[in-house]
């Protein structure tokens, strides 16, 4: 469904990923988790065409999301909520989205619904939503289509914990009904809610990916992660340890 194969990206004197491989199934929940600065948005924005990766490839449903005759229909994307236009209307953005889709109006409707805003609030400018609104925003954008594949940047920040619990809800039941989902997060509870399977990035390589309960190693999944990012911070003082065997769990 999602396929990243020895993907590198080189920005300057940054090597942002560095031979990064990884699957994300059909009905799967794949959380990709990093500290900030490990290459996630890197890796997504590589992913649905925004950036060219210096080496390797990704795919979505087995395609470059660019060769993709209509992409937005199969593929749904959350990459920075914060960039909707503010004085356009939630329900003109979704109906705009609609059109360019060649769907029919009535699935903004039922997008609304399926994110809970209100037909008043969908009325509304996004210049006056709070964060977690244009979140729910930009996820029911992602779903106009009905996609078999999700990919979501960040998309708890914002949310109450209430927004939390019904977005990783609406992702177990996307995933149940056979959708690939990749939530890219550095929220670790978060991701550990609401993925059955994990990918760890730090300083753009994968650390290690499995099963929640593999990464776990019966004493949580935080003890794994802190132990395996500790030393890949790039903010100044950061370094990669000598200690930790980057590769590992790297297919
Ligand atoms: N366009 C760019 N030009 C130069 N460097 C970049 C560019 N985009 C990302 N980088 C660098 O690549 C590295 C990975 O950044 P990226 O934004 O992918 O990380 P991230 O895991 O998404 O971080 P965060 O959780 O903070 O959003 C960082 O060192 C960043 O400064």
């Amino acid at each position: 469904m999602i396929e990243f194969n020895h993907v590198s990206k080189i920005y300057g004197k940054v090597k942002a990923l560095d031979d990064v491989t990884f699957t994300v199934g059909a009905g799967s929940v794949t959380g990709f988790l990093g500290p900030n600065g490990a290459g996630k948005s890197t890796a997504l924005r590589i992913l649905v065409g925004l950036a060219r990766p210096s080496s390797g490839s990704a795919t979505v449903l087995g395609l470059p999301y660019a060769g993709m005759a209509c992409p937005g229909l199969r593929v749904g994307t959350l990459l920075d909520a914060g960039a909707q236009h503010p004085g356009r209307t939630g329900r003109e953005v979704l109906t705009l989205g609609a059109m360019a889709l060649g769907l029919p109006r009535t699935r903004v409707g039922e997008v609304l619904d399926l994110v809970g805003l209100t037909e008043r609030e969908s009325r509304r400018t996004i210049g006056g939503y709070s964060l977690g609104m244009r979140q729910r925003l930009g996820i029911a954008h992602a779903l106009l289509g009905e996609p078999e594949v999700l990919v979501l940047d960040e998309p708890a920040n914002g949310l109450d914990p209430q927004g939390i619990h019904w977005m990783r809800r609406l992702l177990r039941d996307l995933a149940d009904a056979g959708c690939a989902v990749l939530l890219s997060s550095h929220l670790l509870h978060e991701v550990e809610q609401a993925a059955d399977h994990i990918v760890m990035i730090g300083r753009g390589r994968v650390l290690a990916q499995g099963t929640v309960d593999e990464l776990s190693r019966g004493r949580g999944l935080e003890e794994t992660f802190l132990e395996l990012t500790a030393h890949t911070d790039r903010s100044p003082g950061g370094g990669a340890s000598p200690g930790i065997d980057a590769g590992r769990g790297a297919a």
